[in-house]
C-alpha cells in the first residue's frame, strides 16, 4: 500500500511524506517522540507534509514570520501566521494529501525569539480530511512539472499544540518555558543537510534516464547521408551526437559515484555526531550544498541537451524527455536554491584558505587546497593520464579559491566591510565553489574507477568514460587552465583530440553503458527510450490515445472554426 502512494499521481502528493516529513522525525524528534510518530508515518497511517517555506521566504530561513510561542499556562505552543507573506507555501501534499505537518517557526518563550524550530501539528481530520480548526490550506496552483503533486499553502490562526509537539531532539522547551540550547544550532538544519544529499542521487538518476532515452533512440534513428548513395546512418554514428550525448553519459556516472561518497560521509559524520562530535558538520554543510547545486544544474542542461539530440519526438511528452527535465529543473530550486547553496560552498572554502593561510593543514575535500604550488610548472602533460587530469582539476580550483579569497581581502583593505566585499566577490566566489565541486567529482570518479570490484574489461570502459567526462571539462573550461600557463595552449589541443578519440572508443559501449543502468520502461516512460528499440509503432499508438483524438471533428470545429470559416467565406 505505501509504495503504491508512493507512486499515485493526480492531485495527491506523498513524494515528500517519504523524503521529508519522516526523515525529519527520524532526525528531530525525541526517542519518546519517534515512539508516537514515527511507526504512524512509516505505516502511512499518518501522511505527512514538510512546511517550511513561506509565502514571502524560502532561502532565509532565519527570515521565516510563522511564530509558535509558548504558553506556560498550558504548556502549549500557539502556531500562528501573522502576515500574509507568513502562510507556508511549496510544501509538497500541503494542499490535499497531507493530514500532518512538521511546521517550521520561529520560537518564542519568556518573550524571546530562539530562532526557527521543527514542530508537529496536526492539519486536518483523520476522520473526514477537513482542515483543523483555525487551519487554512489550499493547493498553489499549476507550476512547471510535477502538476500531479499538490504543492500546497497553509495559514494557522493561532492553533494550539501541545509542548511535547516541538520536535526536542537538540533543542527544548521546559514546561516552565526554560529554553535549552542544542550542541548547535544548525542541527535543526540537518534535515535539509541529508535531502540535499540525496538529490544528487535523483540528479545522476534523472540524467541516467535522460542520456538511456538518447542514446537508444539515436541508434534506432537513422538520419540524412553520411555519404552519398549509402544508407541514412544511426544519429549516434555522428560525432556531434557523441559529443551531445557521451559527457552526458559519463556525467551521469560521476554523480551516480559522487553520490555513493555522500552516503558514506552523512553516514558517518552523522554518527559521530550523535556520540556529540559535531566536528564533520560544516564540510557534510559544505558538500552537500556544492554538490547538490552543482549536480542538479548540470543534470537540468544535460537532460535539455538529450531532448534536443532527439529532435522533433525528444520534444512530444512521448519521449519522457519534457518531464524530467521539469523534475531536474525544481531540483535546481528545491532544498536550497542553487545559487545559496554554491555560496554556502563559497564561505566554507574561504575560511579553510584563511586557515591554510594561517598554517592549518587541511583535510577532508578541502585537502588539496593545503597541497596545491601557486608557481605552476608547464610542460608537456599525458592528458590522456587521470592523474594528471585530477591535479589540473584540483589547481584550477585552488587558484580560482585562492584568486576569489584575496579579491575580498583587497576590498576588506580597501575599508569595504566584510558582507560588502562578499557581495562583490560573490560572482568568483561561485565560480570558484563551482571549480572545487568539479575537481571532488572528477577526483571521486578517477578513485572509484580504480578501486571498484568490476571486470578489468568493465574497469576500462569506466576508465575511459573518466577520462571522457575530464576531458570535456578541460576544454569547456579551457580559460581556467590556461589562466597561470598551468596548462598550454598544446596541452589544451592534446585533450581536444583526446576526447575526440574516447568519443569513438566509448561508441561500441553506448547502449551497454545506458542498459547497465537497468531503468525498467515502467520508469523511464517513455517511447524513444523503450528496452525494445520499437519507437515508432508505439509513437503511432501513443498518439492515437491523445484527448484530442476522441472524435474526429473536434467540438472546437463547431465553436470557433466553423463559424470563423464561414464569415471569411461570406465575405469573399
Ligand atoms: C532507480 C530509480 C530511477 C528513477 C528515475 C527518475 C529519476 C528522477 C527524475 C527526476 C528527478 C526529479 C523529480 C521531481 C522532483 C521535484 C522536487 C521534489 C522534491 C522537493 C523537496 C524540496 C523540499 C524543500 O525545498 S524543503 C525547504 C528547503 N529550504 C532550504 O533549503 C532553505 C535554504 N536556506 C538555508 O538552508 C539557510 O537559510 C542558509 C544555509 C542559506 C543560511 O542559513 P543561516 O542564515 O542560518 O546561516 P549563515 O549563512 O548565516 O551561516 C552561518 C553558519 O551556519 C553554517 N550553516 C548554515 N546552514 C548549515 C547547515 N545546514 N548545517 C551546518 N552548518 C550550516 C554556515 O556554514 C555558517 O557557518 P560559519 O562557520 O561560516 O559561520
Ligand atoms: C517543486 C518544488 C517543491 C518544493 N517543496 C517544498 C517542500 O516540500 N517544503 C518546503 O518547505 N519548501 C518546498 N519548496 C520551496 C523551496 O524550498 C524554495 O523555493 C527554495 O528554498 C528557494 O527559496 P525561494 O523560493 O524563497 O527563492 P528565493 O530565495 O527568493 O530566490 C530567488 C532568487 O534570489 C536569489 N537569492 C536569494 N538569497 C540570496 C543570497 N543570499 N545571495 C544571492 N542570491 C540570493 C536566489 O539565488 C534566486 O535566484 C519547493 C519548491 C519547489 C520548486
Amino acid at each position: 500500500m505505501a509504495a503504491a502512494l508512493q507512486t499515485l499521481g493526480g492531485g495527491i502528493g506523498i513524494t515528500l511524506h517519504w523524503i521529508a516529513f519522516t526523515p525529519t522525525i527520524e532526525q528531530q524528534a525525541t526517542e519518546e517522540q519517534k515512539k508516537k510518530w514515527l511507526k504512524l508515518a512509516q505505516d502511512v497511517a499518518i501522511v505527512g507534509a514538510y512546511a517550511q517555506t513561506e509565502m514571502g521566504h524560502g532561502t532565509f530561513v532565519r527570515g521565516l514570520e510563522t511564530t509558535a510561542t509558548y504558553d506556560p499556562s498550558t504548556q502549549e505552543f500557539v502556531i500562528n501566521s501573522p502576515t500574509l507573506t507568513s502562510t507556508k507555501w511549496w510544501p509538497g501534499g500541503l494542499g490535499k494529501t497531507a493530514n500532518h505537518a512538521t511546521v517550521m517557526a520561529q520560537l518564542y518563550t519568556r518573550g524571546k525569539c530562539y530562532g526557527p524550530h521543527n514542530f508537529m501539528v496536526q492539519i486536518r481530520s483523520l476522520e473526514n480530511h477537513q482542515p483543523c480548526p483555525g487551519v487554512t490550506l489550499g493547493d498553489i496552483g499549476p507550476k512547471m512539472e510535477s502538476n500531479g503533486n499538490d504543492n500546497g499553502f497553509a495559514r494557522f490562526d493561532h492553533v494550539r499544540i501541545p509542548r511535547e509537539n516541538m520536535l526536542m531532539k537538540f533543542a527544548r522547551v521546559e514546561a516552565d518555558g526554560t529554553y535549552v540550547q542544542p550542541p548547535s544550532s544548525k542541527l535543526a538544519y540537518s534535515n535539509m543537510v541529508y535531502l540535499r544529499g540525496t538529490f544528487v542521487m535523483s540528479a545522476a538518476q534523472a540524467l541516467a534516464s535522460a542520456t538511456t532515452i538518447a542514446v537508444r533512440y539515436s541508434c534506432v534513428r537513422r538520419q540524412s547521408e553520411m555519404k552519398p548513395g549509402e544508407p541514412e546512418p544511426q544519429i549516434l554514428e555522428y560525432q556531434t551526437q557523441q559529443y551531445k550525448l557521451f559527457p552526458q553519459l559519463a556525467a551521469a556516472y560521476a554523480f551516480w559515484f559522487a553520490s555513493w561518497f555522500m552516503t558514506q560521509q552523512h553516514g558517518s559524520i552523522t554518527g559521530s555526531m550523535e556520540k556529540g562530535d559535531m566536528s564533520g558538520l560544516a564540510e557534510l554543510h559544505a558538500l552537500s550544498a556544492g554538490l547538490k547545486s552543482y549536480t542538479t544544474a548540470v543534470t537540468a542542461r544535460g537532460i535539455d541537451v538529450c531532448r534536443m539530440a532527439c529532435g522533433g519526438h525528444g520534444y512530444s511528452h512521448a519521449s519522457g524527455l519534457p518531464a524530467l527535465f521539469g523534475g531536474a529543473a525544481a531540483l535546481c530550486t528545491a532544498e536550497g536554491e542553487n545559487t545559496v547553496m554554491m555560496l554556502q560552498t563559497a564561505r566554507y572554502l574561504v575560511k579553510c584558505f584563511a586557515q591554510s593561510q594561517a598554517g592549518k593543514r587541511l583535510t577532508g575535500t578541502v585537502a588539496y587546497l593545503s597541497a596545491v604550488q601557486p608557481s605552476p610548472v608547464a610542460g608537456n602533460r599525458n592528458m590522456s593520464d587521470l592523474g594528471t587530469l585530477v591535479a589540473a582539476f584540483q589547481h584550477r580550483a585552488a587558484r580560482m579559491v585562492r584568486h576569489a579569497a584575496m579579491q575580498m581581502q583587497g576590498e576588506m583593505q580597501k575599508g569595504k566591510a566584510r558582507e560588502d566585499a562578499w557581495n562583490s566577490c560573490s560572482v568568483l566566489l561561485i565560480k570558484a565553489a563551482e571549480a572545487h565541486v568539479h575537481s571532488f567529482v572528477v577526483r571521486n570518479f578517477a578513485e572509484t574507477v580504480q578501486t571498484v570490484e568490476v571486470d578489468e574489461s568493465v574497469r576500462a570502459v569506466l576508465t575511459s568514460l573518466c577520462q571522457l567526462y575530464s576531458l570535456y571539462g578541460i576544454t569547456e573550461h579551457a580559460g581556467d587552465f590556461l589562466k597561470d600557463g598551468y596548462l598550454t595552449g598544446r596541452d589544451i589541443d592534446a585533450a581536444s583530440s583526446h576526447l575526440s578519440a574516447m568519443l569513438a572508443r566509448v561508441r561500441p559501449d553506448a547502449v551497454a553503458l545506458v542498459d547497465a543502468f537497468d531503468l525498467h520502461d515502467k520508469i523511464l516512460r517513455s517511447v524513444l527510450g523503450r528496452y525494445d528499440g520499437r519507437v515508432y509503432e508505439h509513437l503511432y499508438e501513443w498518439a492515437k490515445k491523445s484527448p484530442l483524438n476522441k472524435s474526429e471533428v473536434h467540438e472546437s470545429y463547431y465553436k470557433y472554426l466553423q463559424p470563423f470559416l464561414k464569415s471569411n467565406r461570406a465575405k469573399l
